[in-house]
């Protein structure tokens, strides 16, 4: 199970020490929106440049405009991009092209993605599907958790507001990826809120496989 560092709402030197400080915990790095939009694309390739060996995912969210949104991530050295299930086909077939062209992949984030939706989606099984609950719903709704609609097959990954309280419940749903943002990045001890995270993963997911 892959822990993505979800990295938001702070300055690209503040993200890198982030990362660097959570390092040993953590699988792959979320460039977050909220970086993109204020820094620019510039900032994968920052975070890129300092963690050459991890996984790094521009949380672009994209919409429209696939291929120059794809190229830019892509050519700045993001290996994940992300595209909204809401997107119409075309935009998401293009980013699936993109990501083959540069050996990258897909996380299409089902954010507000009906049920009919999601399974016209599964078609797209080379991307990684990512149950999403948003800031703005978590703002009104505490300890709202990603349920992930039943599905095999597909490359599973969830997002908003994780917690180490909600996390046993997160891992028993199976995901492949858990992406955690807040939860690490303003806890007081950062290293150690991502430690327990891992450990927390471990030791549930060894439960499970006995
Ligand atoms: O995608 C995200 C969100 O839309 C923007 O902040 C976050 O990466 C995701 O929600 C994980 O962050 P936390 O909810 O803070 O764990």
């Amino acid at each position: 199970m892959i822990i993505q560092l979800a990295l938001d709402r702070m300055n690209m030197k503040e993200a890198i020490e982030m990362a660097r400080t959570v390092e040993s915990s953590i699988d792959w790095i979320e460039v977050g929106t909220s970086l993109i939009k204020e820094f620019g694309t510039t900032s994968i390739k920052k975070m890129k440049n300092q963690f050459p060996d991890k996984k790094i995912v521009a949380d672009m969210k994209t919409m429209d405009n696939a291929a120059y949104e794809m190229d830019l991530c892509f050519q700045e050295g993001a290996d994940v991009a992300t595209v909204m299930g809401a997107a119409p086909d075309v935009t998401i077939q293009k980013c699936l092209e993109k990501a083959s062209e540069y050996k990258g992949q897909i996380m299409i984030d089902l954010l507000n993605v009906s049920d009919s939706r999601f399974e016209q989606l599964q078609i797209y099984n080379q991307a990684v599907f990512c149950e999403h609950v948003s800031k703005d719903s978590q703002e009104i709704a505490e300890h709202v958790v990603a349920k992930m609609r039943k599905q095999d097959g597909l490359i599973r990954a969830v997002a908003g507001g994780i917690t180490l309280a909600s996390l046993p419940e997160m891992i028993r749903q199976g995901p492949d990826v858990i992406i955690i943002g807040s939860a690490i990045t303003k806890a007081k001890d950062p290293a150690e809120a991502a430690r327990l995270f891992k450990e927390t993963i471990n030791m549930v997911k060894g439960v499970n496989e006995v």
